[in-house]
């Protein structure tokens, strides 16, 4: 396996407790660490250092998605923490997205900016009521202004990733979630793939929360997916 960790571990707990076993079972060779809302709505900025000072990557998975100066403000206080990764909604538009990446490249040292392009438990029905065409060509609009503002990348399911990978530059980074080893539940996600088709597709980091998390043995299923990853 590469030494560069590809798996991004979705830390959804309700609590710091459970994240920082999962962290002290784990290490930063083996994976990324993501917090998203819940976990940060609980347990705030000092769960963030505890991970950071642990030697992991963090993904701040807050998808912010507001007017340009609160976006760039909320993205600066995220870098504060020292992430490596933050994101916003692309549906936030080009104006967002460029002064957020301008207040981010203003700092000494930046994380990786990235906008989510259509959540991966939409479909196309949900799409249709959104008034929205079917994921594919929403993603190809989104992505396609997310790389015109210059942002390090986009969240897309890994059946959009070839095709965004397509027409942006080979640096822009594709993270996908919606990852499900072969036999795994789905769960609320629609746009599914497993972990090894995902990397063949184009993906550069898989998102993985559940088939992890809730398995018995936490550890010994990432180690599973990581050896599925190298095979
Ligand atoms: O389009 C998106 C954007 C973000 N997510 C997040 O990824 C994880 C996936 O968790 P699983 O348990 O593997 O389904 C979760 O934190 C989501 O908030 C996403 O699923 N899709």
């Amino acid at each position: 396996m590469s030494s560069l960790p590809k798996v991004i571990v979705a830390l959804d707990y309700s609590n710091a407790a459970e994240a920082l076993a999962f962290a002290d079972r784990v290490n930063p060779a083996l994976c990324r660490l993501k917090v998203g809302k819940e976990l940060f709505t609980r347990c705030g900025p000092l769960l963030i250092e505890q991970l950071v000072v642990r030697g992991f990557d963090v993904f701040l998975d807050l998808k912010f998605h507001d007017i340009p100066n609160t976006v760039a403000q909320a993205c600066k206080a995220a870098a504060e923490l020292g992430v490596w990764m933050v994101n916003v909604h692309a549906s936030g538009g080009r104006r967002m997205m460029e002064t957020t990446r301008n207040a981010l490249e203003a700092l000494p040292q930046r994380p990786l900016l990235i906008a989510v392009t259509v959540l991966t438990s939409l479909n196309t029905e949900d799409l249709a009521e959104l008034r929205q065409p079917d994921p594919a060509s929403q993603v190809e609009l989104l992505a396609r202004l997310t790389h015109g503002c210059g942002l390090d990348g986009v969240v897309c399911s890994a059946h959009e990733a070839a095709l965004v990978r397509s027409f942006t530059h080979p640096a822009f980074t594709l993270v996908t979630p919606g990852i499900r080893p072969a036999n795994s539940a789905a769960n609320d996600q629609s746009r599914i793939m497993t972990p090894r088709a995902a990397i063949e597709a184009g993906s550069d980091y898989l998102v993985i929360g559940r088939p992890i998390t809730q398995s018995d043995d936490p550890a010994a299923s990432l180690l599973e997916i990581n050896a599925s990853l190298a095979g």
